[in-house]
C-alpha cells in the first residue's frame, strides 16, 4: 500500500479510506503533529463518533518523542498502546490522573502511548470491563491510531480480558499484567527475579486458557464433564497448570532458602540495636535520590517507575555521631497487584520493622495526598503502623509553593526538601537524630584500655555523656542499649563501703 520508508505512520492513515485522500498532504508534515491535522479535516462520521462518545479522551498523553531515532528505536521493539479507563467514583480530575499514571506505567514497560481514553459508568462491565458499544467505539480508536494492544486500568477477570479481547481484535492487557511486566524488567537480585516470577505465575495461573485459547471459550462454564467431554486442548491446559504449579513450589521453597540470608543480616543488625530508618513511598517520588543525598550511596535513580526493586542498605550517621542504617525500599503505587504485595511482602517488611520511616512523597506530582494514602494503605496493610514517620515533602525546587504549604499544614510531621538541590538536607538529618529512639540506660564504667573497642561501641551505639582518660582506663558515662550495659557490667566501679 505504501512504500515509503516510515511505514507504521503511513500504514495506519492509508489503511483507513477517509483519510486516505489526505496521506499526501500528512506525510509532508514534519513532525508528527499530523493527527491534529487530520483531526481538522475529519468527515461528519467521525466528528460525531467524538460527539457521542461518552468515551472521554484524555488529553495530553501521547508519548512524546524526543528525535527521530527514538520513533525508529520505539517503532522496532515496542508496542503501541491505546489506554482505557472504567471511571467509578471520584472527580473527572482523578480518573484523568489515574490514567495519566497509566501512561508513565505503559512507558516504563517500553510501551509507546497512542491515545487514551475513559468511561464513566457505575461499576465495570461484567463481561467486556467497559461497556460493549464503548468496546466496538474502542475499536475504532485501535484502527484508527494503529495500536497493537489496549492497556485497561484495573484488573480484569479472565473472561472479561477474552471478551474485550474477542471485539478490539488486538491484545488486551490490564495494569496487574503492566506493573508485573515492569517489575520483571527492572529485578536485579535472584531473590527479587525469583519473587516477580513467582508472582507472574500466580497471575497467570487462572487466565492460561484467556490467551488466544478459543477452545476454552467453546467450552463455557468452567469446564465440568468428566474425561469424556475433555478435548485435547483441556489435557493440555491441565498439564500446564500442574507444572506451573510445580514450579511455584521450587520457587516458594528457593526464595524462603533466600530470605533466611537476610533475615540473619537483619538479625545482626537488631542484635547490635543500630536503629533503622526506612525511606518509603510512592513511586518515582525521590527515594533513592534522597539514599544518594544522605549517604552518597549511588544508588540508581531513573525518572521511571519502580526503577528500585532490590532493597538497599547503607550506614549512616546523624550529626551527634550515632550510627543508623537508610534502606531504600520498592516504590508503591495505587492498586499495587495483590501478589506482588504478597511478594514484596519480606521486603516491605523491612519498613515495619524499622525504628523510622522517612515517607517520601513527590511535592511536585498533581496528586500528592492520593499518593500518601496509597502509600499508608500498603503499610498498613504489611502491619507497619505503629512506626514513627516523617513526612518528606521532596522536589520542593519544583514543586508549587502553594501546595507546599498545603502538605506542611496538612501533616503535622513534615519537612519539605529538595533531594537535588540539597534543600532542607541538614534539618532532615537534625530531625532524624530527634527521631531516632535513643539507648535507655545510663551508665558509668571504667573501662581498661586494653579493652578499647568496647568503647568504640559506646560511640557508635550508644550516646557518650562524658569521657575522661585516667590512668587506669577510660571513664566513661553513657547512654546505652541492655546488651551494651551488660557488657559494661564488669567495668562499673563497685561503690565503696562507708
Ligand atoms: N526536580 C526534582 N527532581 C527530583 C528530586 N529528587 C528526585 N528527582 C527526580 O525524580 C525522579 C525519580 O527519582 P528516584 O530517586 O529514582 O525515585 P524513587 O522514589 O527511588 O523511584 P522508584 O525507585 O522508581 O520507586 C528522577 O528523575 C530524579 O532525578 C528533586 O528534589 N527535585
Ligand atoms: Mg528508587
Amino acid at each position: 500500500m505504501t512504500s515509503s520508508s516510515s511505514p507504521s505512520q503511513d500504514e495506519q492513515i492509508a489503511a483507513d479510506p477517509r483519510t486516505d485522500s489526505l496521506r499526501a498532504d500528512a506525510l509532508m508534515e514534519e513532525d508528527v503533529a499530523w493527527s491534529q491535522e487530520i483531526d481538522g479535516q475529519r468527515d461528519g462520521d467521525q466528528f460525531e463518533r467524538s460527539d457521542r462518545a461518552a468515551l472521554r479522551r484524555v488529553v495530553g498523553l501521547s508519548t512524546e518523542l524526543e528525535d527521530v531515532t527514538e520513533v525508529e528505536y520505539r517503532q522496532l521493539r515496542l508496542e503501541r498502546v491505546v489506554l482505557v479507563g472504567v471511571w467509578v467514583t471520584g472527580t473527572v480530575q482523578e480518573a484523568e490522573n489515574s490514567l495519566a499514571e497509566l501512561a508513565a506505567l505503559a512507558e516504563t514497560a517500553g510501551a509507546l502511548v497512542l491515545d487514551g481514553v475513559i468511561q464513566r459508568r457505575d461499576k465495570p462491565d461484567p463481561a467486556t470491563y467497559i461497556g460493549s458499544g464503548k468496546a466496538r467505539e474502542l475499536y475504532d480508536l485501535v484502527l484508527e491510531t494503529g495500536a497493537d494492544t489496549v492497556v485497561c486500568d484495573g484488573e480484569l477477570s479472565p473472561g472479561q480480558l477474552i471478551h474485550l479481547e474477542d471485539v478490539v481484535k488486538v491484545k488486551v492487557v490490564d495494569r496487574t499484567a503492566l506493573i508485573l511486566d515492569i517489575f520483571a524488567q527492572h529485578a536485579k537480585s535472584r531473590e527479587g527475579k525469583a519473587q516477580v516470577a513467582l508472582a507472574q505465575m500466580q497471575y497467570m495461573l487462572p487466565r492460561l486458557r484467556g490467551w488466544g485459547q478459543s477452545l476454552s471459550r467453546q467450552m463455557g462454564g468452567g469446564g465440568g464433564g468428566g474425561m469424556a467431554t475433555r478435548g485435547p486442548g483441556e489435557t493440555k491446559i491441565e498439564t500446564d497448570r500442574r507444572r506451573i504449579r510445580e514450579k511455584m513450589a521450587k520457587m516458594r521453597r528457593e526464595i524462603a532458602e533466600m530470605k533466611t540470608g537476610r533475615e540473619i543480616k537483619r538479625q545482626e543488625r537488631r542484635r547490635h540495636r543500630v536503629p533503622s530508618v526506612a525511606i518509603a513511598g510512592y513511586t518515582n517520588a525521590g527515594k533513592s535520590s534522597l539514599l544518594n543525598r544522605l549517604t552518597g550511596a549511588g544508588v540508581l535513580v531513573e525518572n521511571s517507575l519502580f526503577a528500585t526493586l532490590d532493597p538497599t542498605v547503607r550506614r549512616a550517621e546523624t550529626p551527634s555521631g550515632r550510627i543508623y542504617t537508610l534502606a531504600d525500599t520498592v516504590g508503591f503505587v495505587r492498586h499495587l497487584p495483590h501478589h506482588l504485595v504478597e511478594a514484596f511482602r519480606s521486603t516491605m517488611e523491612e519498613v515495619g520493622d524499622s525504628d523510622l520511616i522517612l515517607h517520601v512523597v513527590d511535592g511536585a506530582h498533581p496528586a500528592p495526598e492520593e499518593q500518601l494514602a496509597a502509600v499508608r494503605e500498603v503499610i498498613r496493610d504489611v502491619g507497619a503502623v505503629d512506626v514513627r514517620e516523617i513526612v518528606v515533602i521532596n522536589k520542593a525546587d519544583a514543586a508549587d509553593p502553594e501546595v507546599l504549604r498545603r502538605l506542611l499544614r496538612m501533616e503535622r510531621h513534615a519537612i519539605a526538601v529538595s533531594a537535588r538541590t540539597g534543600a532542607g538536607m541538614t534539618e532532615l538529618l537534625a530531625l532524624i537524630d530527634t527521631e531516632l529512639p535513643r539507648p535507655e540506660i545510663t551508665v558509668e564504667a571504667l573501662v581498661p584500655y586494653t579493652d578499647g573497642g568496647l568503647v568504640s561501641r559506646v560511640h557508635a551505639e550508644g550516646e557518650v555523656l562524658s569521657e575522661e582518660h585516667t590512668p587506669e582506663g577510660t571513664m566513661l558515662k553513657a547512654q546505652v542499649h541492655e546488651e551494651l550495659a551488660a557488657a559494661l557490667a564488669v567495668y562499673v566501679p563497685v561503690p565503696a563501703i562507708g
